[in-house]
């Protein structure tokens, strides 16, 4: 299978601190990669870097094949982003919004509006005719997922996107996604919701401090505990230095 995104020592400095540390990332067309880590990891910093948003301090990204450093513009139209903080246009509706979207990357309307119509639907959002200020962060949430959904990119970064959905939407979501990647699409995925990453990612990537320390799919990071720890969630707390949780409480 293709590399759809690949990092070759990519790494970040603000001023003095070095947030991504000579990342090398390597995901296949078709795979659902989840990018784990504690608060402060440098997942945010590498997805900003890995679409074009944030400029590395070294290092380099090719996604499909192609450098970012030399072909953003076509590249941005291949991806679809989630971002953690979505930041949409409060003074617009969202059908207005979505118009932009379609406007900006020359979509076909006829294709378009149909997927929009089904999207609305599952996800339950019956709001497009309102002010995307008045509505809550579940609710951009939802129409950001649509806005990227309906172009069917072949790579979608997405950042805690079920930060503030409902249970249903949040399925509804995992369901779409591993759908996506079984139609040749590549996920790339942050969450601190650790059975997702579980249930739906075939290969995990446990960033801490900047550094990329861990990755495989759940098998082979289990082979990495020293302590024979099987969940996902022991299995991270103990990659990550963190297993002091037992103590902290005991101690509280
Ligand atoms: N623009 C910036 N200027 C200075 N420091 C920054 C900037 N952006 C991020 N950082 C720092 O880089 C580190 C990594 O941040 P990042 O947002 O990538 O973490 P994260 O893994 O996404 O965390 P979380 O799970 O809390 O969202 C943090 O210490 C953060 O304070």
């Amino acid at each position: 299978m293709e590399t759809y995104v690949k990092s070759v020592d990519l790494s970040k400095r603000f001023g003095d601190y070095i947030a991504v540390n000579k990342v090398n990332l390597d995901v296949k067309q078709g795979e659902i990669y989840g990018f784990l880590g504690p608060n402060g990891a440098g997942k945010t910093t590498t997805i900003r870097m890995l679409t074009g948003t944030l400029k590395p301090s070294e290092g380099e990204v090719h996604i499909c094949g192609l450098p970012l450093r030399d072909r953003e513009l076509e590249i941005k139209r291949m991806i679809g982003v989630i971002p953690d903080e979505p930041k949409l246009y409060e003074g617009l509706r969202g059908n207005e919004f979505l118009d932009f979207i379609i406007g900006i990357y020359q979509l076909n309307k006829d294709d378009i509006i149909p997927k929009i119509e089904e999207l609305s639907s599952a996800f339950g959002v019956d709001y497009l005719n309102d002010y995307i200020g008045d509505y809550s962060h579940g609710m951009k949430q939802k129409l950001m997922l649509i806005s990227v959904l309906m172009r069917e990119p072949k790579v979608m970064f997405l950042d805690e996107p079920t930060v503030g959905l409902d249970a249903r939407s949040a399925r509804l979501l995992k369901d779409l996604l591993t759908k996506t990647a079984q139609k040749g699409s590549t996920v790339f995925i942050t969450t601190h919701v650790l059975e997702i990453a579980e249930k739906m990612c075939d290969r995990i990537g446990i960033i801490n401090e900047g550094k990329l320390i861990a990755e495989g799919n759940l098998e082979e990071l289990r082979l990495l505990s020293k302590e024979g720890n099987t969940s996902l969630e022991d299995l991270f707390l103990e990659l990550t230095g963190n297993e002091d949780v037992v103590d902290i409480v005991e101690a509280l």
